[in-house]
């Protein structure tokens, strides 16, 4: 056994080594390095010694692990095992020791038995749908003697007709947390991170509305900008530097803005000095700038390197992207991360969507351009997913994209958060309740279950239950496939978690249109979304889909929830609609999959017909 093995700082250096999601945020840091050296590793040791520039011979070290830095493999970290459960480590079966002479390093090919590396590839498993409520000529009775109310119509004969959609039982299974938590996050700094910090926080309820008393000088940029002017925007920059949130967002536009003024003040020197060279004009604008802002050049050198990050984001995203872009943006433009990977591409193609959602959940976020003189009006107001986005342009407004079904009232669908019991149907009853279990108990936990945060004990889906909602991270999109609309996740959804729950009326006899069956046998209900209902009614069908319908009992009450099963970024969010849904269906499936199991089934260009949904 090494000396050291069982040095407290050792030990844990040990444990953050063996820390799967250490190597991952390592590999996501190292991740923007282009260099790569083939054939060798780095070997990170541990050496307790009196002095740190000591030489030690190799049997005094203990090896942690090592980094392979061969291409593409450059940020593995592989642990010593064998140290980390006291394992004698004898030169001979020393995986490391074969690292640098042979040229091959072990993490490349080997695992710690030396044993060839096998992948891991995990897979979905297709679930089988689970029982169902149908409705039968005999099942159940139309009214209820004690009640008077109608509960089911006896005379209809639903099933043969129905487009239905089904739920499932049982959950996707969660990531299990990881048992250490002694390992410190290093946060990854890529794009994708970027770009779901600047979704995350458009959803959150951060408040930037902010008022302005003092009206600044009028210019244009164009027409130049004075000394005086430019003193002004200096004024600004020291004023809004250094300060708390929806400062800092203020601080960041006007740090953008005051980019945009340099230049236009270097522009208006030269036309004043015409002898000066470029140079000599930015040289002579800095000194202006330093000269308000009261620091060195150097200073404002190292700064102003930032603020142009910060007005390139501006430039392909938009003041919104800049705006709701979370504190890792100062490290992105500090050292440049991902801006040649195609960050401005990237910004670029969700700048109109990001407008959306930030007019429409922070209708006030303009308010802080006042700072620049910049009044812009709200473009997109009303229910966020009221918009349905576009890659390339502005968003649509929903009701437009359904004018190619010529319907007679136009298109017509009103957001809600909740279900509504169709009332003429059940009276007072809530056909969801479940008879004979603990409203105060989850059914599938069995912890408390209440809609008061402290209290609530259940957190089978936090998002949705038991805590604070904030609005989806997800936006209806106009597919490229020909599937009309659908619904784009703007940030991921773990597997396991709840993505919404379908939210419709409550009713029952619908026949020949699109509906969630939910209930039981003797006490069957459909979920109908033809008026009034939320996003998930134009989730699309997939034949290998990244969520599922799932039932759960939230306080005694059937709801019907899209649960995740890994939905990536920017990915279409889809369920399977059913083997039955599409059988009854007059078209192909367009999800493209090559599995596809519903694809050329029609002869004819069917896919172009409307859905009776649609219709
Ligand atoms: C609940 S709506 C989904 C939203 C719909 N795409 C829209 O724009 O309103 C269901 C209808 O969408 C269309 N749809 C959904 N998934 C599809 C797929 N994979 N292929 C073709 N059409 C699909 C079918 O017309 C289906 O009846």
């Amino acid at each position: 056994m090494h000396p050291i093995v069982h040095h407290p700082v050792v030990t844990k250096l040990l444990e953050l080594f063996e820390n799967a999601d250490f190597s991952t945020q390592l590999a996501s840091e190292l991740a923007s390095f282009g260099q790569r050296d083939e054939g060798v590793c780095l070997r990170i040791d541990a050496v307790i010694c009196a002095k740190p520039n000591i030489t030690v011979d190799d049997d005094k070290s203990l090896p942690l692990g090592w980094l392979s830095m061969e291409k593409d493999r450059y940020s593995t970290i592989t642990p010593n095992h064998a140290a980390f459960l006291n394992l004698a480590a004898t030169s001979s079966s020393d995986p490391y020791a074969r690292c640098g002479g042979s040229g091959t390093c072990p993490s490349a090919s080997r695992n710690e038995l030396g044993n060839p590396r096998h992948k891991t590839v995990s897979g979905l498993r297709p679930s089988k749908s689970s029982a169902i409520a149908v409705v039968t000529e005999d099942s159940g009775s139309d009214s209820d003697t004690n009640t008077g109310v109608r509960l089911r119509p006896s005379n209809v004969r639903i099933e043969p007709s129905f487009r239905q959609l089904h739920s499932d039982t049982r959950f996707p299974q969660r990531k299990r947390p990881t048992k250490s938590t002694t390992a410190p996050t290093l946060q990854p700094s890529t794009i994708d991170k970027l770009v779901s910090g600047i979704w995350r926080q458009v959803h959150s309820p951060v408040n930037l509305s902010v008022s302005f008393p003092d009206r600044r000088t009028e210019f244009s940029l164009r027409t130049g900008v004075s000394q005086a002017v430019f003193q002004e925007i200096n004024g600004l920059c020291k004023k809004y530097y250094d300060q708390s949130r929806s400062s800092r967002a203020l601080e960041m536009v006007v740090q953008a803005y005051w980019v945009e003024c340099y230049e236009a003040r270097i522009a208006s020197i030269r036309l004043d000095c015409p002898t000066y060279t470029n140079a000599e004009a930015r040289m002579a604008a800095l000194k202006e700038a330093c000269n308000t802002l009261g620091w060195q050049e150097k200073e404002l050198r190292n700064r102003m390197a930032v603020w142009r990050g910060y007005k390139e984001i501006k430039d392909s995203g938009g003041w919104a992207s800049l705006i709701f872009a979370g504190s890792g943006v100062y490290r992105f433009c500090k050292y440049r991360i991902g801006f040649d990977n195609g960050l401005t591409t990237r910004l670029r193609h969700t700048a109109f969507s990001l407008e959306v959602a930030a007019d429409t959940l922070h209708p006030g976020w303009r308010d802080l351009l006042h700072v620049i003189n910049q009044n812009e009006s709200c473009r997109y107001s009303g229910h966020p997913h009221e918009w349905v986005t576009v890659d390339t342009g502005p968003a649509l407004p929903l009701k437009s994209t359904y004018s190619h079904l010529a319907l007679s009232n136009g298109f017509n669908y009103e957001f809600v958060d909740d279900c509504m019991i169709d009332r003429e149907v059940f009276g007072e009853d809530d056909p969801r309740r479940g008879l004979g279990i603990d409203p105060g108990i989850c059914q599938t936990c069995k912890e408390r279950q209440s809609d008061d945060g402290i209290s609530n004990h259940c957190s089978c889906f936090p998002s949705l239950f038991g805590g604070v909602r904030h609005p989806p991270p997800v936006q209806l999109y106009h597919t490229a496939s020909g599937k009309n609309n659908g619904v784009i996740a703007r940030c991921p959804f773990e597997r396991g978690t709840a993505i919404a729950e379908f939210v419709g009326l409550v009713t029952y006899g619908i026949d020949g249109l699109d509906v969630m069956i939910g209930g039981t046998q003797e006490r069957p209900y459909q979920i109908f979304q033809g008026q009034k209902g939320n996003f998930t009614r134009f989730i699309n069908h997939s034949c290998r889909p990244n969520s599922q319908f799932q039932r759960f009992y939230w306080r005694g009450i059937e709801r019907i929830l899209v649960v995740s099963r890994g939905v990536s970024a920017g990915s279409e969010i889809t369920v399977n609609y059913s083997d039955s849904y599409w059988r009854k269906l007059q078209k192909n499936c367009l999800c493209g999959e090559p599995g596809c199991r519903f694809a050329h089934r029609i002869e004819t260009n069917a896919a172009s017909l409307p859905s009776l949904q649609e219709a």
